[in-house]
């Protein structure tokens, strides 16, 4: 079916080419290069659709939302935008606006908003927004903060606009990323764009805790519950009652405490450890993992039901590596936020494309680190490459050993959580197991497959190789002679 599709645009290459792709699925197109022009537009033909963009000659874009809501009140708006950041996300979703696009687009996804506009009609922001607009308190100018989100890439843009569809809601939300992308500062401004802003937003670092006492952290305790408990205390969940709890670290969460967890998400109420009472909290939970959630749910040290119900709106943060072009911006943020001063103004060019050609495994926080580190060496002159440290690096030998002894820490913990509270069993064995084949493997490899050689380098008798293989692979022919 035919709709008219209005398009508020200066940028004419984007123009024609939205209006072409509109008219060849049959719509009827007007194109406005002002706000002033489009909301003309918009009185004398309601169109269905509206594409507004943000910098606009005269009245901006936002501003003429709320024009455009008044006078086009059933008509979709899909807000277009170079250079958004998080307040422009969170403007646009507070004005009514049904998408947010960050130029630059593909048209298939200006069709797909279309679609999906035209199918969502009246319902408002988006399916997550509960209860967006309204009368809420004014929003800080969230870019001054301290706890301001950086980044203008089209990867930033879709976190952006992820964090203003959920943030009026009460939905969980699950921030996955990379160590250092920044999943912290996403569930902060998470809380701080909700209506829960003015009350507590409490972080537990889990992986932080004694295992011991994660339960009575988050839950709280009554007096005498064990030993040393000579007061009762309120837990996490309770102390950000009518706030919001961020959960990093989500898979260090031992399972016992996994089923209390969603009880709390299920019956909004906590009971603390040795209590037989609960208590009614209204707490959303934001939560952090860097760790593949699916992987542990698959594995059995996390609960499904809890990871369904903590994942109702995902938001991925990308590594750094995935938006260099907000490298830049972001070394400059930190240069400012030092107290900085950076003679000649810009990093001069040659730093900046260093800066982008360089790995970055340890992503925002690593760059961060960087910068402060160059700033010294640079001792008030131009910050040069020679200025910056070298990448973070885990594969050196005693930080792979480091590495891997605090994976099989991981591990034994893991496999005693699922025991669930029965005494765990072959805990040596079952490690064995684990990594035998990868020592193998990898030994057989770099000798090519030369048994002999492999027993010398692993120092184990021929015929415990031998034995080896066809433990691990029973499939594998035994070479000629090898008896
Ligand atoms: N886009 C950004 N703009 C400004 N600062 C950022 C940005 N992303 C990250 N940072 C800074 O980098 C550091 C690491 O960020 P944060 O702690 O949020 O990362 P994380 O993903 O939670 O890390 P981890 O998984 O290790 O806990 C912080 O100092 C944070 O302020």
């Amino acid at each position: 079916m035919p709709h008219s599709v209005l398009i508020i645009d200066d940028e004419e290459p984007i123009a024609w080419a939205l209006r072409r792709a509109f008219e060849r699925e049959g719509h009827r197109v007007a194109v406005a290069a002002t706000a002033e022009d489009g909301l003309a537009k918009a009185k004398q033909n309601p169109p269905d659709v509206v594409f507004l963009d943000v910098r606009l000659p005269g009245m901006d874009g936002l501003t003429a939302l709320g024009e455009l809501k008044k006078r086009a009140p059933a008509a979709a708006v899909v807000v277009i935008t170079a250079h958004g950041n998080l307040n422009t996300a969170v403007k646009a979703v507070e004005g009514g606006a049904f998408d947010y696009l960050a130029k630059p687009f593909e048209l298939a996804q200006a069709l797909d908003a279309a679609k999906r506009a035209l199918a969502n009609r009246n319902v408002g922001a988006d399916s997550v927004s509960e209860d967006s607009g309204g009368s809420r308190p004014p929003l800080a100018e969230v870019d001054a903060s301290p706890d301001a989100i950086i980044g203008r890439s089209p990867a930033m843009q879709t976190v952006f606009k992820r964090i203003a569809l959920v943030a009026p809601t009460t939905a969980c939300v699950l921030v996955t990323g990379e160590s250092g992308t920044g999943k912290e500062l996403v569930a902060r401004a998470v809380h701080a764009n909700s209506p829960r802003r003015g009350k507590p937003l409490l972080v537990a670092h889990v992986a932080a805790y004694n295992p011991n006492l994660v339960e009575s952290e988050l839950f709280g305790h009554v007096r005498g519950a064990f030993t040393g408990a000579d007061r009762p205390r309120d837990g996490l969940l309770k102390l950000a009652d009518g706030g919001t709890v961020f959960l990093d670290e989500l898979a260090d969460i031992p399972l016992p405490v996994q089923a209390k967890l969603l009880r709390v998400l299920e019956r909004q109420e906590v009971q603390p450890v040795g209590g037989s009472e609960s208590q009614q909290v209204d707490v959303r939970i934001v939560s952090a993992t860097h760790a593949d959630l699916s992987a542990a749910v698959r594995e059995g040290t996390f609960r499904h039901d809890l990871f369904f119900r903590l994942n109702v709106y995902p938001i991925h943060v990308p590594p750094l590596r995935d938006r260099v072009d907000d490298i830049p911006l972001l070394a400059d943020y930190f240069l400012r936020k030092f107290g900085v001063a950076n003679p000649g103004g810009a990093l001069p060019a040659d730093t900046l494309a260093f800066l982008k050609a360089r790995p970055w495994p340890g992503n925002v926080r690593e760059l961060r680190n960087a910068m402060e580190h160059a700033a010294i060496e640079a001792r008030g002159g131009p910050l040069r490459p020679e200025h910056f440290p070298e990448p973070s690096t885990t594969s050196g030998p005693a930080s792979t050993a480091e590495r891997l002894r605090s994976l099989v820490t991981e591990w034994v913990r893991k496999r005693v959580q699922a025991f669930e509270g029965r005494e765990p069993a072959d805990l040596h064995q079952a490690l064995i197991e684990a990594v035998e084949p990868a020592v193998l493997d990898e030994v057989l490899r770099q000798v090519d497959g030369n048994r002999l050689v492999a027993a010398r380098w692993l120092g184990l008798a021929r015929a415990t190789v031998r034995k080896l293989i066809r433990k691990y692979h029973p499939d594998t022919a035994e070479p000629e002679g090898d008896e």
